[in-house]
């Protein structure tokens, strides 16, 4: 279940920060289906991402990367259940309503990051995903998302 599009780049509109193409100064993350319920995004921070120490990347970063990467996977399977094409016709949105992390390990800010989720469990009303950041062949930090399904208008 490999695509060459990313789910953010079949998404009109999209100012979000972490992953909105139409954000000048965001973090511009791509994800990608790799199977059937997972996700796969890999992101390169920029030397500007650091945490205290030059070397590391900045927590908060790290907690947005997991937060776009797994809420357009749960948008993205919002349109697929609905089988629709990602971005057709009525917008399909959902919100952050629960990021839980563990941080488990540093992040080097001059490696890239690979996130993969996995959706976990969905209802009409709210997606759950299980994700994994690693970076340098390290697990890093993991999280469980809980994305709420919002208004188009929202
Ligand atoms: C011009 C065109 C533009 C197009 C552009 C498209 C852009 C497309 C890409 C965008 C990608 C963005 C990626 C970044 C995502 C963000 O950063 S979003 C910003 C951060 N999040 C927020 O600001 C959300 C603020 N909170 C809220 O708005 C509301 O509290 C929520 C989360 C929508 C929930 O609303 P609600 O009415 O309370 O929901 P409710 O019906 O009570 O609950 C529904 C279900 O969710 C559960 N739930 C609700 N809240 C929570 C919670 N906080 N914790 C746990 N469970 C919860 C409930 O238990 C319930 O579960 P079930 O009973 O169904 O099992």
């Amino acid at each position: 279940m490999t695509q060459e599009t990313a789910i953010q780049d079949q998404i009109q509109g999209n100012h979000c920060f972490g992953c909105g193409p139409d954000n000048d100064q965001g973090l511009h993350i791509k994800s990608y289906w790799t199977e059937k319920d997972q996700t796969r995004c890999e992101f390169f921070p920029s030397a500007h991402h650091n945490a205290g120490p030059a070397q590391y990347l900045n927590g908060g970063i790290m907690a947005t990367v997991i937060d776009c990467h797994t809420v357009c996977t749960a948008i993205a399977d919002g349109y697929l259940q609905s089988g629709r094409a990602v971005g057709s016709g009525d917008r399909i949105w959902y919100a952050t309503g629960n990021l839980d992390i563990k941080y488990l390990a540093p992040a080097r800010i001059d490696t890239p990051l690979i996130l993969e989720a996995t959706i976990t469990e969905r209802s009409p009303r709210k997606t759950v995903l299980h994700c994994n950041l690693s970076s340098d062949g390290r697990l890093c930090a993991k999280a469980e998302v809980i994305a709420v399904r919002v208004p188009g208008d929202w």
